[in-house]
């Protein structure tokens, strides 16, 4: 799939904007601070009516109102025109082919995108919230029900915490507790069913992947670390066992004033040669075995959905030696790609490839080539 054009206005620091793109690759290259990354954003905003880390009052520009952004993406078989509009504080709208959408998952459902960011390189170092985001991308852009499913289950948990909350100082509304408690179970054993089986799907193809960036040194495996079930046991009793423990932790809970257990907490453990890569990994070995979990989502995918993800690279080619970029680049040559940098040093693996260029300049594309 690709997106064929791109209008944007009073985005970030873009008055006014509107270009054709490659369907392979797309280099948007410039000093910093001109407005590489909020383009980049502005495809990411069309493929899912939000941005990826900043709220709407912070991507309309700073002395507008309201924000437009459109595009057409193509599929294999038709394309759709999306366009959005956007209103501070708080209010956006999405239409697909002229015709309202009455959820941001109307776009999930349709189109993959996978970004892939400086951040995702220091997935395997960092804390489990990034490799829980890995999962959640991946299951996103795979089964787009999962979106609903992981929504639903914050908004339940944003809920019982409040009320967990409240419930060290007094007892009322306690009975409503079993409300909350019932709808996280529910929600969080799909949660984590579907997370399990993501991982034995893409295991596989991250050890290949992985082969290939190492040089058949080294074998990555991924397991799903779950406070409620252990890896390898039986999950046809996962709702049985989750209740349970709900119940056994509840107090410790109350006094803690938040939900201790639940996919929220859980963790992927990455190893190397059976070795754990977190604590044992170099540097390197981390970011390799990071880089190798991204592509592997790209590659599960095309298996998957029969689609090419667009893919986002924000600022990740200054991060990898010239090796690296050589091997990531051969993953790209039937995606659309966009690829934000300040410096071209990996011109020389794209010369087969269709691929445009774009200089930023304050908030505009100077030069296109
Ligand atoms: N809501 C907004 N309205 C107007 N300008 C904004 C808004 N939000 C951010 N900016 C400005 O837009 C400019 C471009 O930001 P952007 O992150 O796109 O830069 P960049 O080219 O990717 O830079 P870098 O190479 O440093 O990452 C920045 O100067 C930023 O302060």
């Amino acid at each position: 799939m690709y997106l064929s054009n791109i209008k944007l206005s009073n985005f970030r620091n873009y008055n006014a904007l509107s270009t054709e793109l490659s369907s392979n690759i797309n280099i948007i290259i410039g000093d910093n601070a001109q407005g590489k990354t909020s383009l980049l954003e502005a495809v990411y905003v069309l493929a899912r009516g939000k941005s990826y880390k900043n709220t709407m009052s912070e991507i309309i520009s700073w002395n507008r109102e309201s924000s437009l952004l459109e595009g057409t993406f193509h599929k294999q078989y038709y394309k759709d025109h999306v366009r959005i509009s956007l209103n501070k504080p708080n209010k956006s709208a999405i239409y697909i082919n002229d015709k309202k959408a009455n959820k941001r998952s109307a776009l999930w459902e349709n189109i993959q995108v996978v970004l892939f960011s400086p951040e995702d390189l220091k997935m395997i170092k960092e804390g489990p919230d990034l490799r829980r985001k890995f999962i959640d991308s991946g299951l996103n852009n795979t089964k787009p029900s999962y979106g609903n499913v992981l929504r639903d289950y914050s908004r339940a948990l944003y809920q019982r915490n409040n009320l967990l909350k409240s419930l060290r100082r007094s007892n009322y509304g306690k009975e409503t507790l079993e409300v909350w408690d019932q709808q996280l179970v529910h929600l969080g054993q799909k949660i984590i069913i579907s997370r399990i089986n993501f991982l034995k799907k893409i295991n596989s193809i991250t050890k290949e992947i992985h082969y290939t960036l190492t040089n058949k040194q080294e074998e990555l495996k991924l397991f799903y670390i779950s406070n409620i079930i252990k890896n390898g046991e039986d999950i046809d009793h996962l709702e049985e066992v989750y209740e349970k423990k709900f119940r056994q932790n509840l107090e410790r809970d109350i006094q803690k004033g938040y939900t201790s257990i639940g996919p929220h907490v859980d963790d992927i453990r990455v190893t190397i040669n059976d070795f754990d890569a977190k604590t044992y990994g170099s540097q390197g070995q981390q970011r390799t075995a990071a880089l190798s979990l991204k592509l592997s989502e790209i590659e599960l995918i095309k298996s998957e959905i029969d689609e090419n993800p667009i893919i986002l690279l924000d600022d990740v080619m200054s991060e990898l030696d010239v090796k690296r970029q050589e091997k990531i680049i051969k993953y790209f040559e039937s995606s659309q790609v966009f690829i934000t940098c300040t410096e071209m040093n990996f011109e020389d693996f794209l010369e087969n490839f269709n691929k445009k260029i774009y200089t930023i300049e304050r908030g505009q594309i100077v030069k296109e080539t």
